[in-house]
């Protein structure tokens, strides 16, 4: 389990997560929502161990974060910026195969099996992305949807534990959307833990198992998604008049 507990994190000075206790568990999808400006990147960014907290813990396993070698961290947590950059216009199977640079000189990892594995690896995670026409294109020739799909696969490619996913479905069609949502729980069947930011509320009503809602950087829900976005959390928090229309798992938002 990853695991925060009395997470404080400050940008530029001003404390922008407060008092956050939090545990993405494996197996399942915890859903981050909440209005613009609330925290959530800022939350993913601190458990992913890319923003140093001012106070708190964090640890995997009880075992805290600051005690795992970058190299085994970055095995572990697989993390998905907002509008991810790449530095350099590599093409599209060359940045999915960055995904497998934490695997590099692995003690004990025989050459000829470490380097097929990371081709499997690599392979999987770009159809499972439907990359696989794309494969030879600098990424600056993508459609934003087409790299984000491309940045998302990268990540999947390390086979991480724990995938953290700053919206990955913003710029997603929704056949494209459809197909993550399937594969996240996917992710989630093998066991990995997944802490997704999303803005979709119906979205994160239908496919996670917990839905953490920020407010102003504190946590005003943690619960299953029914209870975490209630129509009451929904007017509180976003100042939003919305109806629930439709079955459990099958959610529509009237606005
Ligand atoms: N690099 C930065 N320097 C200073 N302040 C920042 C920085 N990044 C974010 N902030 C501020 O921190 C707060 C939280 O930002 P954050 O990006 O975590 O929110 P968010 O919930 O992800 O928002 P959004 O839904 O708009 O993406 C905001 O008030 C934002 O203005």
């Amino acid at each position: 389990m990853l695991q925060a507990k009395d997470l404080a994190i400050a940008r530029a000075e001003r404390m922008v997560i407060e008092g956050a206790n939090i545990a993405i568990r494996p197996g399942a999808i915890t859903a981050i929502c909440g209005p613009n400006g609330a925290g959530k990147s800022s939350l993913l960014a601190g458990l992913a161990g890319l923003l140093r907290p001012v106070r708190g813990e964090l640890s995997i396993d009880g075992k805290s974060l600051d005690g795992i070698a970058l190299r085994v961290r970055a095995r572990t947590l697989g993390f998905l910026p907002q509008d991810a950059e790449a530095a350099w216009d590599v093409d599209v199977k060359t940045l999915v195969g960055l995904g497998r640079m934490p695997w590099r000189a692995v003690p004990g990892r025989p050459a000829r099996a470490a380097a097929q594995e990371d081709r499997g690896a690599v392979g999987e995670a770009m159809s499972a992305m439907e990359l696989g026409a794309l494969a030879d294109r600098p990424l600056s020739t993508l459609s934003g949807g087409e790299r984000a799909r491309a940045m998302m696969a990268r990540v999947l490619a390390g086979k991480p534990r724990y995938i953290l996913a700053d919206e990955p479905f913003a710029s997603l069609d929704i056949g494209h959307a459809r197909d993550l949502a399937r594969l996240l729980r996917e992710q989630a069947r093998q066991g990995r833990g997944l802490a997704v930011v999303m803005h979709d509320l119906a979205l994160a009503m239908n496919i996670a198992d917990t839905v953490i809602v920020l407010d102003a950087g504190r946590i005003v829900a943690d619960a299953p998604p029914e209870q975490a976005l209630s129509a009451e959390t929904i007017a509180r928090v976003w100042r939003a008049d919305v109806r629930w229309l439709g079955q459990a798992g099958a959610r529509a938002l009237s606005i």
